[in-house]
């Protein structure tokens, strides 16, 4: 707290404000730490100069430095950063039979209805899919993806195959403790929870937001999905239009699977651009989110990159003065290492916050100051189908273009470990299993060494990689 005397006010739209707590730096980049919901009275005791006030901002005028609360209030600021996140960008919005997940309260929703489910379809790649897939059980998973292979946002097709076999196993295993950010909700209090209006945008789950609920449809089985690749969903027909169709139109596709016996309807129909037709209960839409702007935008010309995020600089500073931006809301856009890029992650949300808090002060002090170390490198710990995930650089080749080469070692059941290369320098790393080569790859990426000399011997599971580079 630079400031002890300052007022600050943290205005947020939801009764509960969250709290990151057993903060670890496990490597030079790779952090981990829990996610605590706290009531904000916890945060005013400790900081008597932070206010924590409940309402939504409706409105902001940058030129007379205001902001609107839907309480009808308005405060004056000095300087103001927006952490206002990210909405899911839901295919088919307005569609009840379309879910889509971020807070608590979606979470809660989506629980409730797969616990009444014989079916689903999960549309979408990404993060939330591979999670959802992996954890539902006792209900069929129809997993409709645009790509070849499945998490096209982590993984390669190669990584992919290695995963599969998990997706088919009949039992769930005990799941794997791995240093990835925890999020938990002691703290909470429940009353405070349940008057979060459903419209209202709470703040998203972030690490093992699935640990606390209880994701079983109605069936005994554990997995079973089946996935429909390189496709997408053409069209969505409530039961009585699909009814209506087959009546109809004798071109119209039969529909597929149907676990049901032929009399019983779904009450919704999915029809794929690969011209299949599924029945389900409901559809979850994984596809992504849209930073949350809107409130911010009108009548004030902040420049939009082309994700919809708030445009900040290299000091986390957005196109309008004393106005900063951090997290899911806004884009990065300065000249970024070679090394690193944006992905809307718990772990980038928290750094750009706390780095962004630190230029906000340098400023008013008029002090310079320097980028912060953690985007030199993108690194970023997970756990996907009980695996332990970590991703370093370009993990993907992202931006590399064909100039690149990929190395590659795998243990089936075990351990999955891909390097990218690019004229004999690391640019990125996948690693999946215990593999124990994150913080050695880490400083390989990092110090961009020559590694042309080692060639394959750098994946050679028989040396011991950190005494070569020690
Ligand atoms: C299901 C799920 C699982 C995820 N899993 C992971 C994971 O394993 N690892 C990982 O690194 N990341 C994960 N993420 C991503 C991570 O949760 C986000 O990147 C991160 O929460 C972004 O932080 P943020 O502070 O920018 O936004 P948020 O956490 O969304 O917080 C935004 C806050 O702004 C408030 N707000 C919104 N509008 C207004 C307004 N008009 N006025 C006032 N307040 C407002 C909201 O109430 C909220 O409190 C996951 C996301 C989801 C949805
Ligand atoms: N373990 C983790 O690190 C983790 C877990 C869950 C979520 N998250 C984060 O939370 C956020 C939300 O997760 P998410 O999975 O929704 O987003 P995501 O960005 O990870 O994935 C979106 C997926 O949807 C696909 N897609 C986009 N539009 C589509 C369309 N019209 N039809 C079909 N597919 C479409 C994309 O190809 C991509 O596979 C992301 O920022 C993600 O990184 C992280």
């Amino acid at each position: 707290m630079e400031f002890p005397s300052e007022d600050i006010f943290l205005m947020t739209a939801s009764p509960v404000i969250k709290a990151i707590t057993n903060f670890k730096q496990v490597s030079k980049t790779l952090e981990e730490f829990d996610v605590e919901e706290q009531p904000s009275s916890l945060l005013e005791k400790r900081y008597p100069n932070i206010k924590v006030i409940q309402s939504g901002v409706k409105q902001l005028k940058s030129d007379d430095h205001k902001i609107f609360t839907e309480d009808g209030k308005e405060y004056i600021y000095e300087k103001l950063c927006l952490c206002a996140g990210a909405k899911p960008k839901l295919i088919f919005e307005g569609n009840p039979y379309v879910l889509g997940i971020r807070d608590t309260d979606s979470a809660q929703a989506f629980q409730k209805n797969l616990a009444q489910a014989e079916r689903i379809v999960v549309v979408g790649n990404g993060g939330i899919a591979l999670e959802l897939v992996y954890e539902i059980q006792g209900c069929e998973v129809i997993w409709a993806i645009k790509d070849k292979a499945i998490g096209n946002t982590f993984f390669d097709a190669g990584a992919a195959e290695f995963l599969i076999p998990k997706l088919t196993a009949e039992k769930r295993e005990t799941p794997i403790e791995c240093k990835r950010t925890k999020y938990t909700m002691e703290g909470s209090e429940e009353k405070e929870r349940s008057l979060a209006a459903s419209d209202k945008l709470g703040s998203a789950l972030g690490p093992d937001w699935h640990e606390g609920l209880h994701l079983k449809g109605t069936k005994e089985f554990c997995h079973k999905v089946h996935i429909e690749i390189l496709c997408e969903v053409k069209k969505i027909h409530l039961q009585q239009e699909f009814i209506q169709l087959q009546r109809t139109s004798s071109t119209f596709p039969k529909e597929e699977k149907n676990v049901k016996p032929d009399e019983v309807l779904w009450p919704v129909y999915v029809e794929l651009t690969n011209g299949k037709i599924y029945g389900c209960d409901f559809i979850v839409s994984a596809t992504g989110v849209v930073p949350n702007v809107k409130p911010f935008l009108d009548g004030n010309n902040f420049a939009v990159g082309e994700d919809g995020g708030l445009k900040v600089d290299k000091h986390m500073h957005t196109s309008l003065p004393d106005i900063y931006a951090a997290g899911d809301i806004c884009t990065a856009s300065w000249e970024p290492s070679p090394v690193w890029h944006q992905m809307r992650l718990w772990t980038q949300a928290r750094q750009m916050g706390w780095y962004a808090a630190k230029c906000m002060a340098a400023d008013t002090l008029g002090e310079s100051i320097d980028m912060d170390f953690s985007f030199e490198l993108f690194a970023h710990v997970t756990k996907f189908f009980n695996y332990k995930v970590v991703v370093l650089g370009k993990y993907n080749a992202q931006g590399l273009g064909l100039d690149h080469e990929l190395m590659l070692r795998c243990t089936k059941g075990q351990e999955y470990v891909k390097v990218v290369m690019q004229n004999g320098r690391m640019m990125g790393a996948v690693l999946i299993g215990e593999t124990d080569l994150e913080e050695t790859f880490e400083n390989l990426i990092l110090n961009q060494m020559d590694l042309s000399a080692y060639g394959e011997e750098l994946l050679n599971p028989d040396i011991d990689i950190e005494d070569y580079f020690d």
